[in-house]
């Protein structure tokens, strides 16, 4: 699949603070957090429990607005749209990968992708969701339902999904959670290659050390500061 990403300029989180809970109990999920990550580049972030990590990955994506700073994907300021532009921005130019694909369980793996392209009215080219299969290897299994696929195969149908309509920004929350070792490797290699082939900036929330040398990168959070 070929995409002009020549004016991409990937994500870059500035000065981005959050504050979640009211008063007494008011914690400081992120604290100043800066973290610049190029097209085609995949950047891993890990840390201990309760360090943040999902908290970027929610500001990153625009679920969630900080207190402070900006977050900014392409030229755009996620931060500063009104949410109803924040949103369509979100369905159109980002992509998530969850724990364990997320797939619905009654579609075939063909459906999956081509739902999600409805849903979210991103621009169509004609058998974007034949060729995105193709491309994670999964052609042959197009029209099989979830329950009649591996878990590494789920993870492959969902980072096809979430790669529907070339979003500029993928973020992945322990995609290889569910996985084995062998399974884990195959999945976060998948996802380094498909970073680098449409030239999308991925961060990859994990807690799996074994899958960080398939990054071009890997930052560390504690306490919600961000350091590496
Ligand atoms: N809705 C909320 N209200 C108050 N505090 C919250 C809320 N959500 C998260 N927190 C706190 O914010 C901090 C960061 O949480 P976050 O979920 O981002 O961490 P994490 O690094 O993703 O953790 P894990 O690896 O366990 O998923 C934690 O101290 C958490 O308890």
């Amino acid at each position: 699949m070929t995409l002009d990403t020549t004016t991409r300029t990937g994500l870059h989180l500035a000065g981005v603070t959050l504050r979640l809970g009211d008063g007494d109990d008011t914690v400081t999920a992120l604290d100043e957090v800066s973290l610049t990550v190029a097209p085609g580049e995949l950047v891993a972030v890990v840390g201990p429990s309760g360090a943040g990590k999902s908290s970027l990955l929610a500001v990153a994506g625009g679920l969630t607005v900080p207190d402070e700073g900006s977050n900014t994907v392409d030229g755009n300021d996620l931060a500063a749209m009104k949410p109803a532009a924040r949103t369509a921005y979100r369905r159109q130019h980002i992509g998530f990968v969850f724990q364990s694909g997320n797939l619905i369980p009654a579609l075939t793996a063909i459906d999956q992708l081509r739902l999600i392209h409805h849903l979210h009215r991103r621009r169509a080219e004609p058998r974007e969701a034949e060729q995105r299969l193709a491309d994670v290897g999964m052609a042959g299994k197009a029209h099989r339902r979830p329950h009649q696929l591996s878990g590494g195969e789920r993870q492959r149908v969902g980072i096809a999904r979430a790669l529907m309509g070339g979003p500029s920004l993928l973020l992945a929350d322990e995609p290889t959670a569910a996985l084995d070792r062998a399974r884990s490797h195959e999945v976060v290699e998948l996802l380094a290659r498909e970073t680098r082939r449409a030239g999308v900036a991925t961060v990859m929330v994990t807690h799996d050390t074994d899958v960080l040398r398939h990054c071009d990168r890997v930052v560390e959070m504690v306490d919600g500061k961000l350091s590496g």
